[in-house]
């Protein structure tokens, strides 16, 4: 089966940000594909990449940039899917300029932007969507989000407990 989620980024040293979605994806079994496509950089492929994914089967496109991140954006305006962008912090402004360039695209092209280096929570996004269809794939992925989400929420209740026996001890309580 081929991909289902394009994870794109404008240059290879976005990749330690954006390897956290294809991470996550992988755990929850969703097929994706990994690459570079930049806007500023390579425009005719960028709009041939957003132009085609259709027809090649994604369903859903991740796009991470850094600086002036208009790569998300510009894959939105060519493509009907829906495209989730990622705001990569570099080493000026924390990544403030990033989320701006993404988050803030004109009525009629939107861009679900997450937080500044949020990839996992793009690729967690990028599975609820695939989720939410009709078919059996569909049905799979969500079963495997609300382990996921089951999941996270015994991790959480486990850290409290961790922390009120911690606290108890400390305070001579005992567990
Ligand atoms: N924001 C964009 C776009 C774009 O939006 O088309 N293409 C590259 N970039 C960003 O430039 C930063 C520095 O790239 P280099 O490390 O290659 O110099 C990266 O964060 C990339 O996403």
């Amino acid at each position: 089966m081929g991909a289902a989620v394009g994870i794109v980024m404008g240059s290879d040293s976005d990749w330690p940000v954006m390897k956290d979605a294809a991470d996550v994806l992988e755990e929850l079994e969703v097929a994706t594909e990994v690459d570079v496509v930049s806007a500023h950089r390579m425009p005719e492929a960028m709009i041939a990449y957003g132009r085609e994914a259709t027809d090649r089967g994604l369903q859903v496109i991740i796009a991470g940039a850094g600086g002036a991140a208009h790569l998300p954006g510009m894959l939105a305006s060519v493509t009907p899917l829906p495209v989730i962008g990622v705001p990569v912090p570099l080493r000026h402004l924390d990544g403030m300029d990033s989320l701006l360039s993404i988050v803030q695209m004109p009525s009629g092209v939107p861009v679900a932007t997450v937080s500044v280096g949020g990839a996992r929570n793009a690729g967690l996004l990028a599975a609820r969507i695939l989720g939410a269809g009709t078919d059996e794939v569909a049905a799979a992925v969500r079963a495997r989000m609300v382990d996921f989400q089951e999941n996270l929420r015994k991790a959480a209740e486990e850290k409290g407990a961790r922390l009120r026996s911690q606290r108890a001890t400390k305070l001579g309580f005992g567990s």
